[in-house]
């Protein structure tokens, strides 16, 4: 089987990448992924300044018992925009497409990044990530939808209707599904939407301590891991039924080529990895890579689109 596919018309050698915010903030980290046999890449969502993000400790793996997954409220710490300008300025494309991810503080500063992006003429690929649920004071642009309509107005223009996504927050009601959709289907030139960002504002608790395990917000932090591909897999069903003329990359959950497979089969083209790739490092692309090219040998796939968004209902 073959795990080659295409995403806004460029050749992949297979649909895996990271999730933004993971093993992407700095030079060496994206060095490692570009070496790794991911078939694309994201940058660690920038402001236009660097922030140092919120205090420590602010990243936490929940292992007790099984099921396993992560809470984090990092607090959007980046090197600011220059710096990931500069990395898309030298990144091998040759090896494997690059997407910027951009998390602006304000609506001017991410309209500064995109006018200074579209300048660029960059083949790095936007996602503009609308659902960080960890600066404190910042509601998820993602959960006001007249926000979201004015941004995504304002940035598909500024960004000359050139392609570009949105990293969505989960929703959790069918009405929601239908407004966001509605909302994302009127401007054309949103190409992509990653589903799912963590499930926001979750609070892990330790028994022994009786107390939280991360710093920020009294505990409260972005979930990720086994606890959300349910959820995520709903968010990125939902979407390939309402937007068919966008792609969705699938995000949350996924830790083997059975999730993929999942994710893949529920309509995503791509599919990234957070809390599995935080723990095991670059080198689980090449694990799920071979699970996966497995699964379809073992169900008689030879491309991805024998089974991609083929999701049977009852
Ligand atoms: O706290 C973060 O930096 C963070 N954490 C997340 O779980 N999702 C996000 O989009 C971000 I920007």
């Amino acid at each position: 089987p073959s795990l080659a596919t295409t995403f806004l018309d460029l050749p992949l050698t297979n649909p895996l990448m990271n999730a933004s915010g993971v093993w992407c903030s700095v030079a060496s980290q994206l060095e490692a992924l570009l070496e790794s046999e991911s078939g694309a890449m994201v940058t660690k969502s920038c402001t236009l300044e660097p922030r140092d993000g919120n205090p420590e400790p602010r990243y936490r793996v929940l292992d007790g018992n099984k099921p396993w997954g992560s809470i984090n409220s990092m607090g959007l710490p980046n090197e600011g925009f220059p710096y990931y300008l500069r990395y898309t300025e030298r990144h091998d494309y040759e090896t494997k497409p690059l997407f910027i991810s951009i998390s602006g503080l304000t609506l001017d500063d991410n309209l500064a990044m995109v006018d200074s992006l579209k300048d660029a003429v960059t083949p790095a690929i936007l996602e503009v990530n609308l659902s960080c649920p960890n600066v404190p004071g910042k509601a998820q642009l993602g959960y006001d939808f007249d926000a979201m309509d004015t941004l995504l107005a304002e940035v598909t223009s500024g960004y000359g209707q050139r392609q570009l996504g949105v990293k969505l927050p989960p929703y959790f009601d069918i009405a929601h599904f239908d407004e966001a959709a509605a909302i994302l289907n009127r401007y054309p030139s949103v190409a992509f939407v990653t589903c799912i960002n963590s499930i926001g504002n979750a609070l892990a608790i330790d028994i022994n301590s009786e107390s939280v395990i991360i710093k920020p917000k009294d505990g409260f932090g972005g979930l990720g891991g086994d606890y959300v591909l349910p959820t995520a897999l709903a968010n990125v069903n939902a979407f390939f039924r309402r937007c068919p003329e966008k792609a969705v990359i699938g995000c949350g959950g996924v830790k083997s080529g059975q999730e993929a497979f999942l994710h893949l089969l529920a309509g995503a083209t791509l599919v990234q990895m957070g809390t599995a790739l935080y723990e095991e490092g670059p080198g689980i692309f090449a694990r799920v890579k071979a699970e996966l090219l497995s699964i379809m040998a073992q169900k008689g796939y030879e491309n991805l689109s024998d089974f991609q968004g083929k999701l049977k209902t009852l």
